[in-house]
């Protein structure tokens, strides 16, 4: 059996097909009418349920605002959005990580996608880095699930065959900077005045902890070898105009959202971002990712493939060694009491600022 729904990834109409002949929980395919076929895992529902469902309503597959990551697509311009949206501060757990990659490799699946705009739905806060509370007292079981999701993350985003441009509109410490340094373009907004500025950086050190290798020699491979030597040893968080002299980002936007909102934002933002139409960082990227999505994808990809495969394959070599150390550094008794001390400095300076 097949019935057709309406996607908010395009204008066009899916078909789901054969729905009810697969078993609960597994994945199944969609079929975008009139382009090529696409495989779309679904995996938190049943294919039986999705298949009532869609019978009776329409089915909105990504924009939904309770969803860890939200995403849209505008196929006239070739560019989408992936917007991280866990409040409070999108700190990247286990759950949040792996939507992230199952949503990029969705957007992925669409030829007619070239570039995709990494962003946020908190206007403040881009990525707080790694859920610290996946790291305290972790289980045994979870902590190197976790630590392979966030790998995956990283080889998924530096990997893309889409030019990726990350939209910082606040803070990006540690593995929130990590995200954006594994993008083709980074945008920074240059925050609201002296005191109310956004910083990105590797401060894994301030916390008694440090960058694992693949995340340092990102930041190598970004600004430089010294630059980034000192960096990593004092934790440094750059404000947005030190970021931009130290090259860790490419762009930074000072102006202010001006009051008219840009109808191809309108028209590209999923709904939970739709409060940034106006807002100058989005606009830019939105202008940098339609560039890319300009240039030949072959060319583009086989240009990416000459500065990113060496790193990829090493970070593949690596990676079941970098979670044991990963893993057995953390639980480590020193690094536990270190790691409990900054949770409670964060959790106390959150009651202070909220009394
Ligand atoms: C030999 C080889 C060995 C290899 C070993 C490798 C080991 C590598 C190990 C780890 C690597 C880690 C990388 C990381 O990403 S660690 C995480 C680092 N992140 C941080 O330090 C950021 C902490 N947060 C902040 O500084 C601020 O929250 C900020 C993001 C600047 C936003 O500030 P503000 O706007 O003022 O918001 P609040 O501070 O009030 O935060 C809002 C709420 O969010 C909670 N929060 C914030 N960050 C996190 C986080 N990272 N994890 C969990 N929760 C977080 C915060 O507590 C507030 O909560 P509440 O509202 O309940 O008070």
């Amino acid at each position: 059996m097949s019935s057709t729904v309406d996607s908010p990834i395009s204008s066009s109409k899916i078909q789901i097909h054969q729905l009810d002949r697969l078993a609960p929980r597994s994945a199944f395919l969609l079929f975008y009418a009139g382009h090529p076929p696409h495989q779309t895992m679904i995996s938190s529902l049943s294919a039986r349920h999705i298949a009532r469902i869609a019978r009776q309503q329409p089915l909105r597959l990504f924009s939904s605002q309770d969803s860890l990551v939200v995403t849209n697509v505008h196929e006239e311009s070739g560019v989408a959005v992936l917007a991280m949206n866990r409040p409070p501060a999108n700190s990247l757990s286990l759950e949040l990580n792996e939507a992230i990659s199952t949503s990029l490799k969705q957007i992925e699946s669409n030829p007619k996608i070239q570039s995709v705009i990494l962003a946020s739905s908190n206007p403040t806060i881009f990525s707080a880095g790694l859920d610290i509370t996946e790291l305290i007292s972790p289980s045994d079981e979870r902590l190197p699930k976790f630590w392979n999701s966030l790998q995956q993350v990283y080889i998924d985003l530096y990997g893309s065959r889409l030019a990726t441009v990350a939209a910082i509109q606040g803070h990006a410490p540690a593995a929130g900077c990590m995200l954006a340094l594994a993008c083709d373009y980074r945008i920074m907004h240059g925050g609201h005045g002296e005191e109310h500025l956004p910083t990105i950086g590797f401060n894994e050190t301030q916390l008694g902890i440090a960058a694992p290798p693949w995340m340092g020699q990102l930041m190598v491979r970004t600004i430089g070898f010294r630059p980034a030597e000192r960096a990593l040893a004092l934790g440094t968080l750059f404000p947005p105009s030190e970021a931009l002299n130290a090259g860790v980002v490419d762009d930074v936007i000072t102006e202010q959202s001006s009051s008219e909102s840009n109808e191809v934002l309108k028209a590209l933002l999923p709904e939970a971002l739709q409060s940034q139409t106006s807002n100058p960082v989005m606009i830019k990227a939105y202008e940098e990712a339609a560039c890319y999505a300009k240039i030949p994808p072959q060319a583009r990809v086989a240009s990416k493939l000459v500065t990113r495969s060496e790193s990829l394959k090493e970070m593949q070599m690596t990676r079941e060694d970098d979670t044991q150390h990963f893993c057995g550094f953390i639980t480590h008794e020193v690094v536990q009491k270190n790691l409990m001390k900054y949770v409670e400095k964060m959790k106390q300076r959150g009651k202070a600022k909220k009394s």
